[in-house]
């Protein structure tokens, strides 16, 4: 995927097809790639669904399709067949471990985190749901638990800590509700940070705003001149689904998710036909993939990882050498930000997952509860060294 930004206004240029380690990497759920300028969809897709001349998807029914909203947020027992295939591991347990050795555990990798950390600024950079919250059916209750809260407040005293959500910037600050931390919302596109001059003349789209105390910060909103048109998809999507029982959309104000966690399976190939029947209007939009989830959203080149770029070099955390950026997410779009840290060789990626699946993380997490834990951890790591 070659793709360009001039600073201003990121242009998705070109899209290459997959290869085979990247068609490995996400043969759990496929993430639907960026599609090149003037087609809803990549050209990857091409592997799996034949299109018209119109270059819209033509058949919704296919294999590669359905399959990938089935995949995404598979059962256990699903991934656990897949991983025992490919690793010839005799049961799920046996399967975890094996995939462990790739991705070991932060927790018990805390001493050589640490270690890596000696020197340096740790600066931290959190997902939410599935993060710090549990996954739920109804993504309203979406709720972090009281500790949750506390143990994130008391990380951000002695660590920057920034949250970098699919939700929109207001759901959730709603949800964690703590004034001490930075935003992005709408899966990076809708960025709160400290004002920093040399950040807003390179941005174009960063303008000064205040924040609900009134401190001056900078906003960032690559993809502004998209919302009237998320606003009237967001609409169209709603009516369109209104009678597929268990159908969700959640307008997140620069990007839009259409739900099926608690659709019938039967129905899922309607949800997927229906969607792709209003995103095909609007060229300019391109289709991702989440946890049982179909996210519309701007093609344009924004995402989790450069979100996380913008705010180092906001927070001034770019220097490699004095900070360790940590980032810690469980869903196919922290893949972005987990990929800028493995470039950039700085900091680390901690994928959250109860199952084995690819990463470009380092490290990995079970669930909430583990990274709970893990930020305790840092906690406690800090306070000790201070002493
Ligand atoms: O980037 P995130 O903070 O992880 O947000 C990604 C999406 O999360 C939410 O959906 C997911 O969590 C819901 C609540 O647990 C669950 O019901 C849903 O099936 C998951 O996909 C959120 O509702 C989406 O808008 C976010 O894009």
């Amino acid at each position: 995927m070659d793709l360009k930004s001039n600073h201003n206004a990121p242009v998705l240029t070109d899209s290459a097809p997959l290869s085979k380690s990247r068609l490995r990497g996400y043969h759990h759920g496929l993430m639907l790639p960026y599609s090149p300028s003037g087609a809803p969809f990549s050209s990857n897709l091409l592997l799996s669904i034949p299109r018209r001349k119109t270059g819209v998807l033509d058949d919704v029914r296919s294999c590669g399709w359905l399959d990938a909203m089935k995949s995404s947020s598979p059962t256990h027992k699903k991934f656990a067949k897949d991983i025992n295939h490919e690793l010839s591991a005799p049961d799920p347990e046996v399967a975890y471990r094996t995939w462990l050795l790739k991705y070991p555990s932060a927790l018990a990798s805390f001493e050589q985190i640490a270690n890596f950390a000696k020197g340096k600024r740790i600066a931290l950079f959190l997902d939410y749901d599935g993060t710090l919250s549990p996954i739920v059916e109804n993504p309203d209750n979406a709720f972090m638990s009281a500790d949750m809260r506390s143990i994130v407040k008391e990380v951000a005293k002695y660590f920057p800590t920034a949250i970098i959500s699919g939700r929109s910037r207001d759901k959730v600050y709603e949800f964690v509700g703590l004034t001490e931390l930075y935003y992005a919302g709408s899966h990076g596109m809708d960025i709160m940070g400290p004002v920093r001059q040399s950040v807003s003349d390179d941005h174009r789209n960063c303008i000064k705003s205040t924040d609900k105390q009134g401190n001056e910060v900078n906003l960032f909103q690559p993809a502004r001149e998209f919302l009237p048109m998320i606003d009237e998809v967001y609409s169209s999507l709603v009516r369109i689904t209104e009678d597929i029982k268990g159908a969700t959309v959640e307008n997140n104000k620069f990007c839009v998710s259409v739900h099926y966690r608690n659709v019938d399976q039967d129905n899922w190939k309607s949800v997927g036909e229906r969607v792709q029947d209003v995103i095909k209007k609007y060229p300019r939009l391109r289709l991702t993939h989440g946890r049982k989830v179909l996210e519309i959203r701007p093609a344009i080149n924004w995402d989790k990882g450069k979100a996380l770029e913008f705010l180092l070099e906001s927070l001034d955390l770019s220097n490699c050498d004095d900070v360790l950026p940590i980032y810690v997410g469980d869903d196919r779009t922290d893949e972005d930000a987990f990929k800028v840290l493995r470039e950039r060789n700085c900091g680390y990626g901690i994928f959250v997952s109860k199952s084995p699946k690819e990463s470009n993380a380092y490290y990995s997490l079970r669930d909430p509860a583990e990274v709970m834990e893990f930020l305790k951890s840092l906690v406690t790591w800090k306070k000790s060294s201070a002493l």
